[in-house]
């Protein structure tokens, strides 16, 4: 079976001089629960934007399905956004608007701009959005703005419209660096059993070591824009953790 990702020899230096990735290799296969680790600025960021092509690479290749996503033509990035589901730090919500357009807006991908400027959206978009939006506990948040929503439920939205998207593939970064502890647990349990369940590949940048070794199938720990270790979560000895946060 080959990978559903692939990346080789990536590198990234921006405008500014500053080199956040000297070359980093490795891939994921279908199913993966993927966590990079790193301390901050090591360029964990930098590598999932440069996934679904948020960051231009300045060398190497990003291979999605097969498709070189840094060679790609404009309609083959539509597509790979599409297929690629993206969860951030701060939920990226339209704090203005319901949490159920929130939710319809992952389907923006899938629709002509016109019809989706318009909010045109179908009624079967719409079952499926309320459907997940109930998997997600957010049945009775549904017509709410956004921004009247706690910083957990706001992340269980940010879940909610990614999977809308129906994607192969769900990149979340820092999911739960602004969220407390249990409501941390709670949103990661969510982002795991839902991947499981579904069979979404998932890479997922985080902090908290602990909290890696307890959902991750697999742990990447990047250092100074390197790998630095590759394995399971029982492979990740005290020894290496000082070594990939070592500044
Ligand atoms: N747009 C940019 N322009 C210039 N330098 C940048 C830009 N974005 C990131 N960097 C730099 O690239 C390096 C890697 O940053 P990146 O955000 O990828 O790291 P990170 O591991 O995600 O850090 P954190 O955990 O703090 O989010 C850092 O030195 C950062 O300052």
């Amino acid at each position: 079976m080959s990978a559903l990702l692939e990346i080789r020899n990536l590198k990234k230096t921006y405008t500014d001089g500053t080199t956040a990735l000297q070359g980093v290799d490795f891939k994921v296969n279908r199913g993966e629960f993927v966590v990079i680790i790193g301390s901050s600025g090591a360029g964990k960021s930098t590598l999932l934007r440069c996934i679904n092509q948020l960051v231009q690479p300045s060398e190497g290749a990003v291979l999605f399905n097969n498709v070189d996503t840094t060679k790609a033509s404009s309609s083959q990035v539509r597509k790979l956004r599409r297929e690629v589901g993206m969860i951030f730090q701060s939920f990226n919500l339209i704090e203005r608007v319901s949490v159920l357009r929130n939710v319809l807006n992952g389907r923006l991908g899938y629709m002509n701009p016109i019809t989706g400027t318009l909010g045109l959206f179908s009624k079967r978009d719409v079952a499926e959005a309320k459907k997940i939006l109930l998997r997600l506990g957010l049945n009775q948040q549904i017509y709410k703005r956004a921004d009247e929503l706690s910083g957990g439920q706001q992340q269980r939205v940010g879940i909610a419209r990614a999977l809308s998207q129906q994607p192969m593939l769900i990149l979340a970064d820092e999911p739960i660096a602004s969220l407390d502890p249990l409501t941390s647990e709670s949103i990661m349990n969510h982002l795991h059993s839902i991947c499981r369940e579904d069979g979404i590949t998932c890479i997922v940048n985080l902090h908290q070591v602990d909290v890696a070794k307890k959902y991750a199938t697999r742990i990447i720990g990047i250092h100074k824009g390197t790998v630095a270790f590759d394995g399971r979560p029982d492979e990740l000895s005290e020894e290496i953790i000082q070594h990939i946060y070592q500044k």
